[in-house]
């Protein structure tokens, strides 16, 4: 799917007290990857609660490009008919994957290990962001770049490899798409391929694959690390997929019930695998009230429900080992780090760079612009709250998604409204963002 090149801004402004119960969209990181191990499956897989942002609907359009039946059956309903490991067909017009970085290199690894050539696309944003993270591991496992950009950006050609080898792989940076990518090829390899992180990133592959009949361990590396190991050339058999709340998208509505005063917001089956936790841990430090209940799980992916109380915060330090557990819950963090009394520091978020757009620099501009001292020290982040936001500025959304998420949430509770430029690509990861968070009192006009 190509984004409408319209722009949409918005202003977000002081509201009274949010109140409700939401669930907010699917996971995407699951979404993603029902969608792909559907593809690669025997046989039928059902998922229930997809995630019907741009972001999944583009690799949901890939599947299909490459030999899978994909279909809608329902709302956030979805059936896929696989063509089983190694055995996509080649597609006959560029795989285009919009904004998602995710979808792009997952199934960068997906097709490494088969025998076609496929050209990878996508917006202005994803063709800026690095890949040769990933083209790295796969060439060694045979797969070979045709043609690309600098430093192997998109547009590329990849052709996948006749033989796939298996690799142990150690990954440089935490990244669960790398990891994944060095899986989904080595599904294709006959023998073992080993995957080792020095810090663990979130572990959605390994527990899907398990769930679709792969064998596949994980034991621990190091202090924070892991070691996964992957028998290859299994036959994976369709499965059914409860897609949980994302927490991603949750920290959004999580945020604005804690800064604005007097809210009390009930979030439903909100996905709390600790890999993904890191934000609920640290505001719950700033002393957030976050209850949770009815915990429960799906398939490996536990989720509870969330209810969120308006609470005074106060400034404390992230450590950089939380980073893969909260890496795209910074800019949000900061947001809530601003309305704080005491300083917020963040450390080690390199990665925030080579997101949709450079985050820590576009996270800072935004605090700057509504009047919040901001430092960037190295890979640090440094907020000084004072218990309020000036607010008054347009902030400027760079493609991303969560800048213009965290913006509109910061404007819910500052002294003057929030403008952000552009809302557009709110639609790649949370469609309903600005009905749900109107639905609970929001003031977004
Ligand atoms: O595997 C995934 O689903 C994701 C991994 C993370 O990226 P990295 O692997 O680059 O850290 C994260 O930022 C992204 O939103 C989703
Ligand atoms: C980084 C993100 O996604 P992706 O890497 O899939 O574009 C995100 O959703 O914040």
């Amino acid at each position: 799917m190509t984004h409408s090149d319209q722009t949409r801004p918005l202003q977000s402004r002081a509201s009274g007290p949010l109140t409700g119960k939401v669930r907010v969209p699917g996971d995407k990181s699951i979404s993603h990857r029902a969608l792909i191990l559907g593809a690669l499956a025997v046989g039928e897989t059902r998922i229930s609660g997809l995630l019907e942002g741009e972001d999944v609907l583009n690799t949901a359009k890939s599947m299909q490009a490459l030999g899978a039946r994909v279909e809608r059956t329902g709302d956030f309903a979805w059936k896929v008919n696989g063509v089983g490991v190694a055995g996509f067909a080649p597609p006959k017009a560029p795989l285009d994957f919009g904004n998602s970085g995710t979808g792009c290199r997952l199934v960068m690894g997906a097709v490494a290990g088969c025998p076609i050539s496929a050209v990878f696309d996508g917006d202005a944003s994803l063709r800026s962001r690095p890949m040769r993270r990933i083209l790295d591991p796969l060439e060694k496992m045979g797969a070979k770049v045709i043609s690309g950009g600098e430093g192997g950006r998109l547009p590329l050609t990849l052709q996948g490899a006749r033989d796939p080898l298996p690799i142990v792989y150690t990954t440089p940076v935490a990244s669960a798409q790398i990891k994944s990518a060095v899986l989904l090829a080595g599904l294709a390899a006959p023998g073992t391929t080993t995957v080792i992180e020095t810090e663990a990133s979130r572990d959605h592959t390994e527990l899907m694959l398990k769930h679709f009949g792969a064998d596949i361990s994980s034991a621990q590396e190091g202090t924070h690390g892991r070691r996964i190991t992957l028998k290859g050339q299994p036959e994976l058999h369709g499965a059914t997929v409860v897609v949980p709340a994302d927490p991603s998208s949750a920290a959004f509505p999580v945020v604005a019930a804690l800064i604005v005063e007097g809210s009390d917001v009930v979030l439903s089956d909100v996905m709390t695998n600790p890999l993904r936790t890191g934000l609920f841990t640290t505001l719950r430090e700033m002393g957030a009230s976050i209850e949770e209940s009815e915990a429960r799980g799906d398939a490996g992916e536990p989720m509870a429900r969330l209810r969120v109380r308006a609470s005074k915060l106060r400034g404390v330090e992230v450590p950089p080992e939380r980073a893969p557990s909260m890496i795209d819950e910074y800019l949000v963090l900061a947001v809530a780090a601003s309305f704080a009394e005491g300083t917020t520091i963040m450390r080690g978020l390199h990665e925030l760079r080579v997101k949709e757009s450079d985050r820590l620099e576009a996270t800072a501009a935004m605090l700057r612009v509504n009047g919040v001292k901001v430092e960037v020290s190295g890979d640090d982040l440094i907020v000084e709250g004072r218990g309020h936001v000036p607010g008054g500025g347009t902030v400027a959304t760079h493609m991303d998604h969560r800048i213009a998420m965290s913006a509109l949430v910061m404007g819910c509770a500052s002294d003057q409204p929030v403008s952000v430029d552009d809302t557009a690509f709110i639609a790649t990861s949370f469609p309903d963002f600005i009905p749900m968070m109107r639905s609970l009192g929001a003031e977004f006009s």
